[in-house]
């Protein structure tokens, strides 16, 4: 069984809403919307895959960020342990950069069946503030 730990960001602005990608069409979890991230590399610390993750994905370079949730999950193929962190500071404006369409999303407007199920502790946690 494939085991991954993931990184991704919860890109929040100052208007309370998260910036938000879609996965694509060929990807596991196709077409789900994302958290941008990936997959953390040997002898990476999960802050540092967040970093390089985000520039990748998005172009931007996050500067303030903390841990906000960590979980297990076992997909039907594989068991993925996710880092989630909050970033509210960067350098850059985040788009698409792999060609991912991108969007910005009120934060008590995103909706668990969007996204894939294992983030649904975070969905219900980001509602409640
Ligand atoms: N990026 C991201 N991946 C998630 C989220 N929730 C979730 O279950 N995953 C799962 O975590 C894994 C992350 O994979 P990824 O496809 O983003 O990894 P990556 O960027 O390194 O991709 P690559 O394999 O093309 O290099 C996938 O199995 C994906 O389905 C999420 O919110 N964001
Ligand atoms: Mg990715």
């Amino acid at each position: 069984m494939k085991q991954l730990e993931i990184a991704v960001g919860i890109i929040r602005n100052q208007q309370g809403e998260i910036f938000i990608t879609q996965r694509a069409a060929d990807a596991h979890m196709a077409n789900k919307l994302e958290f941008p991230g990936g997959k953390i590399e040997v002898g990476e610390t999960p802050e540092q895959a967040l970093v390089r993750e985000l520039q990748e994905e998005t172009g931007i370079t996050p500067t303030t960020f903390s841990l906000f949730h960590q979980l297990a999950y076992e997909f039907p193929d594989r068991h993925v342990t996710l880092w989630f962190f909050m970033v509210e500071k960067w350098e850059g404006e985040p788009w698409g950069k792999e060609g991912q369409p991108g969007q910005w999303v009120a934060q008590n407007s995103l909706v668990a069946a969007d996204f894939p199920p294992a983030n649904e502790p975070v969905i219900s946690k980001l509602q409640q503030r």
